[in-house]
């Protein structure tokens, strides 16, 4: 399989860093689309399958501690963004959300990460940075600064990778839009691939919105959202094995499976 950045020399492992949806998860940001009620009990029984899908698969689930005074915190993947043995510490372009990297520092140290952090003024969410086989794509919008976008090169510049910037428009992070399949197709949801982000021979349109969100649980199997079937047969067509959980009440917050876990791999 082509490497997925983001493997920590000598270590074979799969750890999945999530985190506890608080009592205030309901208050969560809206920016693209309408809010509608969220209904906690069922977010919660919701996580709890998200969390078991990896178990099955053979992740280790680790928790990080809550934050639960940040309505998003459930959304781990924002406040941090990992590299080989680099784990960089995020700025969120939504001030509400900067405080949900408090606590991580400690547990990415624990697992054998160094920690940079992003600086005032650049902004930037984890789920705007989408990495695939030494090149990562850092999407440009609401929530990611060019300075964002530039402190990350610079973090980065170690290692041997592209860092691309990707304009954003229509979508709240670059993983909203697009996220790459196991063989580095990159997949995406045309109405809202926005122009003029070209992706070349290796984009495959998909059908539905929530289809465009794929987490890699292996060389031949994605976690995907339940809401996206037609999608998940045209993976499965392709010989992938396709795991779907069901987070309605996490895409009336605008998440998707991809931001509701940081996967440590090496
Ligand atoms: N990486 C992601 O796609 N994160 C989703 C964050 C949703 C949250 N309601 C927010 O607006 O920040």
């Amino acid at each position: 399989m082509a490497g997925i950045g983001g493997t920590l020399g000598g270590m074979n492992r799969r750890l999945a860093l999530v985190r506890r949806p608080g009592d205030r998860l309901a208050e969560g940001l809206v920016t693209h689309i309408d809010r509608s009620p969220v209904d906690l009990d069922l977010a919660m029984r919701q996580w709890e399958g998200y969390v078991e899908a990896f178990r099955q698969e053979g992740w280790t689930v680790v928790e990080v501690p809550p934050a639960d005074d940040h309505p998003d915190s459930v959304f781990v993947e924002d406040p941090v963004f990992v590299y080989g043995d680099l784990a960089v510490l995020t700025r969120s372009g939504a001030p509400e959300r900067r405080g949900e990297t408090d606590g991580l520092d400690d547990v990415l140290t624990a697992h054998g990460y160094r920690v940079a952090r992003i600086t005032e003024p650049a902004t930037l969410d984890g789920g705007d940075v989408l990495k695939f086989d030494g090149t990562v794509w850092v999407g440009q919008g609401g929530r990611t600064n060019i300075e964002g976008l530039e402190q990350l090169r610079e973090l980065l510049a170690p290692f041997d990778v592209d860092v691309v910037g990707v304009p954003l428009e229509s979508v709240l992070h670059l993983k909203s839009a697009v996220t790459a399949l196991p063989d580095g197709t990159i997949i995406g949801y045309p109405p809202l691939v926005d122009a003029p982000i070209t992706w070349g021979e290796e984009f495959l349109p998909v059908p539905e919105e929530s289809g465009s969100h794929v987490v890699l649980l292996g060389e031949d199997s994605v976690l995907m959202a339940a809401s996206a079937p037609e999608t998940a047969e045209v993976f499965r067509e392709r010989g992938l094995r396709v795991v779907t959980v069901d987070i309605s009440e996490f895409e009336k917050l605008e998440g998707c499976v991809t931001c509701l876990s940081v996967r440590l791999r090496g």
